[in-house]
């Protein structure tokens, strides 16, 4: 069997996490199974990361300094706390290469923002991969091979966002990785990808959970297993709701409308590749690791009980013509609508009226000033934060009246079966 696991941040945040992966992976080592490890950043490092970017990009010396120093000393206590000997000095080594690139790279004059942020961000993933693949290599026999996914996660230049080169990839992987996995195990990065030209990029937050899709699609292995701090899909987050309810299996389409809507569970781009092969997704606890956890895949049976889903950090975009005798003359949603396509920004709801289009979306100040700026000539644009999209997927009344907060709407849209609504926080 061929499986590709994914442990994210939660799951290697400090040692005895990383402990719990070696423990975990145990059972699956001995019955000789053939492993892909994806892992992410440690904890919360890519947002320390992200700070130290922001402090180097507006060149806070001070901030700078001791965010790069929390972020080393960080990495080398949980070295210190894993390994002795040989071993320790050989991880000292990897580690203070890294933060040595890290801090060059944090002072390149990279001029494109985005393009230099890939750069910088990816170390999380290096220096947590490297830990987790040495840590793995002591207590397994050496069976662990480390390896460097942007050498294979091929993608274009589309900083932040990579989109995945299917083919160059597939080929990639398939003709170094298969024989590797003859023999040993893999570990490697998620989140980050490379382009022809040897830059790094990454395929937006909290993209781990795909790139477990893409070794999984390109090695059309039997599954894919993501460890969550949860035992599961839920119908609701239960960091907001108590007592949310466990689905055992879920087939694709109600999954990715889950985490289209912003279930943070998975991320959205990990269901299409795998339904494309029919690769069954996995998703379990790394707490729990008994539990069977939900299954996703070509299932009969999916949920009919109300889900609960909520976007955080949502943003209001209210767009006015300032000539309100063009808006017959040319279609005008179709003109913002190709703006926000070029701007990347996505629409998580849309509403229209005779003389404005208001949108809600992720708040990203740097994408909504420059959209801002190309809009200026024809519309006026007002924008309102500290939003939160409510999505309750197979509602019921009791739900909305308990859920929803509708008190604090700012838009409200219901289909069938879906209910949206827009609230302050
Ligand atoms: N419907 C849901 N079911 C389960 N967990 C959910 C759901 N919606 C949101 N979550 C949240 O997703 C979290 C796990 O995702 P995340 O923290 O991104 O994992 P990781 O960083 O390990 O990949 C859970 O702790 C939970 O709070
Ligand atoms: N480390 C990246 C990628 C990722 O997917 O992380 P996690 O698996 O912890 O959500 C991020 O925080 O965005």
């Amino acid at each position: 069997m061929l499986h590709v696991f994914k442990f994210g941040g939660a799951s290697v945040k400090d040692a005895p996490a990383v402990r719990n992966v070696s423990a975990i992976l145990r059972s699956f080592i001995d019955k000789k199974d053939k492993l892909v490890i994806v892992v992410s950043a440690m904890g919360k490092t890519t947002n320390h990361l992200e700070d130290i970017f922001k402090a180097a990009k507006s060149k806070q010396e001070d901030k700078f300094k001791q965010i790069l120093k929390e972020i080393e000393d960080f990495h080398y206590a949980l070295a210190d706390e894993l390994f002795d000997g040989e071993r320790e000095k050989i991880v000292y080594k990897i580690l203070q290469k890294y933060i040595f690139q890290l801090e060059a790279t944090l002072k390149d004059d990279e001029p494109n923002w985005d393009k230099h942020y890939d750069q910088v961000i990816c170390f999380g993933e290096l220096m947590s991969s490297a830990i987790v693949s040495e840590y793995l290599k002591k207590q397994h026999d050496d069976k662990c091979l480390w390896i460097d996914a942007r050498r294979f996660v091929q993608t274009n230049e589309r900083w932040r966002e990579g989109q995945i080169d299917w083919e160059w990839s597939e080929q990639l992987i398939r003709a170094e990785l298969l024989p590797m996995l003859e023999q040993r195990f893999v570990l490697t990065q998620g989140f980050i990808g490379g382009t022809i030209g040897g830059k790094t990029t990454t395929l937006g937050r909290e993209g781990s959970d795909f790139t477990a899709a893409v070794f999984a699609y390109c090695l059309q292995a039997d599954g894919v297993t993501i460890w969550k701090d949860v035992s599961g899909i839920l119908n609701a987050d239960p960091k907001r709701i108590k007592n949310p309810h466990l689905f055992k299996q879920i087939n694709y389409s109600d999954a990715a409308e889950m985490t289209y809507y912003g279930a943070t569970v998975i991320h959205p781009k990990t269901i299409r590749p795998l339904a494309a092969k029919g690769i069954s997704l996995y998703v379990r606890s790394f707490v729990n690791a008994e539990i069977e956890g939900t299954k996703i895949g070509n299932v009969t049976t999916s949920p009919s009980l109300p889900s609960i889903i909520v976007k955080g950090t949502q943003s209001m975009l209210m767009f006015k013509a300032k000539d309100l005798a063009a808006i017959n003359e040319r279609n005008q949603l179709a003109y913002i609508h190709s703006e926000l396509n070029r701007h990347n920004i996505k629409i998580n709801l849309l509403q229209v009226s005779a003389t404005s289009f208001s949108v809600c979306t992720d708040n990203d100040e740097r994408k909504l000033a420059a959209l801002k700026e190309s809009l200026n000539n024809d519309f006026e644009l007002s924008v309102l934060n500290n939003l939160e999209l409510i999505t309750v997927k197979n509602y019921d009344s009791k739900t909305l009246n308990n859920f929803t907060n509708l008190g604090n709407a700012i838009i409200a849209q219901r289909s069938e079966d879906v209910f949206q609504v827009v609230v302050r926080k």
